[in-house]
């Protein structure tokens, strides 16, 4: 008999949203500032893990640019990667959509080359080394300007080969969706799928800015579509996929406690809802993690656990590879969520 929720066995799913600069955890970070002589202002990975205390999304993003300073070659992405896929593994990710954010390397001096290079150099190999097969999303940063994402989409024209789709991150409040409009337009015309950060800590405007201006077909974040009733019946209607991230909104205090999470409200009201960690070496947990935690905090059901694994499939960008797709989905199908621990 196969145990349930063993963590030798856990529950199948797709990470639709990760930031892989976000898995740097502070034992890789302190190694390659050794291995590329950069010095970092923190004594040591308890110091840095120290700071790991936020207000909210922009305290953590001034420290999350910050320790980028120690990615610099393709190896450092590649292990960056690689170590990522890993972990991911281990907690029952088959699928993963990475995002990966071009502009915050452009403007240190390391080229789009070295960046998709040495991710792909990780990626390209994962279903082999890891069992994990995986997409990649190229994120524009909201704050910085229109103009900078046309060049940056411009700049991964070699390598669309690599990229799958686009997203809009970084600061959210003040920088809505619309400023993107002719970017979006430019990539949906290169065959690129189209995502955006929205109603994390922005208003329910931008959610529905992203899906009309910027045509989005997935939603990251989009928790504060809550707050609008009728946008709750458009996204439920357009079958449209929220990728929630649990413990990210407790981190950055978007909600109180974990407890006070809507994921059942959402879940209830006939959302397509995910879990993902989104930059889980600074929020406490990967995918695997969020599920145990919201299954803890807010005592999901077997089913409902099931549906958010099944959902994480429906809504991943795999339309190219649907047999994939179809055996992630039988495995899930499959699984035993009857026991007690994912
Ligand atoms: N949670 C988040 N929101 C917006 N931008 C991000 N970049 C990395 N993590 C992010
Ligand atoms: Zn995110």
């Amino acid at each position: 008999m196969k145990r349930p929720y063993d963590s030798s066995m856990p529950v199948p799913k797709a990470e639709l949203h990760l930031h892989i600069e976000g898995t740097l955890e502070p034992e890789l970070a302190f190694a390659l500032a050794a291995r590329n002589g950069v010095d970092l202002p923190w004594a040591d990975t308890d110091a840095l893990r120290e700071a790991y205390r936020f207000q909210d999304l922009q305290s953590f993003l001034d420290l999350y640019y910050a320790l980028m300073a120690v990615l610099r070659t393709e190896r450092d992405f590649e292990d960056l990667a690689d170590a990522y896929l890993a972990r991911a593994a281990a907690q029952g990710v088959r699928h993963a959509e990475i995002f990966f954010d071009p502009q915050a390397h452009l403007s240190r001096g390391v080229s789009m080359d070295t960046v998709v290079e040495g991710l792909w150099r990780a990626l390209g190999r994962s279903t082999r080394t890891h069992g994990v097969s995986t997409r990649l999303i190229m994120c524009f940063l909201r704050d910085e300007s229109a103009g900078s994402a046309m060049a940056t989409l411009d700049a991964a024209k070699p390598y669309l080969d690599r990229i799958t789709g686009v997203g809009l991150d970084s600061a959210e409040v003040g920088h809505p969706p619309a400023k993107f409009r002719e970017v979006y337009e430019a990539a949906a015309a290169l065959g690129l799928r189209r995502v955006a950060h929205a109603g994390e800590e922005g208003p329910p405007e931008y959610i529905t800015e992203a899906l009309d201006v910027l045509g989005v077909e997935r939603v990251d974040h989009g928790l504060r579509c809550m707050e609008d009733p009728a946008l709750v019946e458009r996204l439920v209607r357009e079958r449209v996929p929220l990728t929630l991230c649990p413990l990210s909104n407790v981190r950055l205090r978007t909600v109180d406690t974990l407890a006070d999470h809507p994921l059942p409200a959402m879940l209830d009201a006939g959302l397509l809802c995910t879990v993902n960690s989104d930059d889980p070496a600074y929020f406490g947990g990967y995918a695997g993690d969020n599920f145990t935690a919201v299954r803890e905090a807010l005592g999901l059901g077997p089913e409902r656990l099931r549906e958010l694994a099944r959902n994480s499939f429906l809504a991943s960008f795999l339309e190219d590879d649907e047999e994939r797709r179809a055996r992630y989905l039988a495995e899930v199908e499959a699984y035993d969520f009857a026991g007690d621990a994912p």
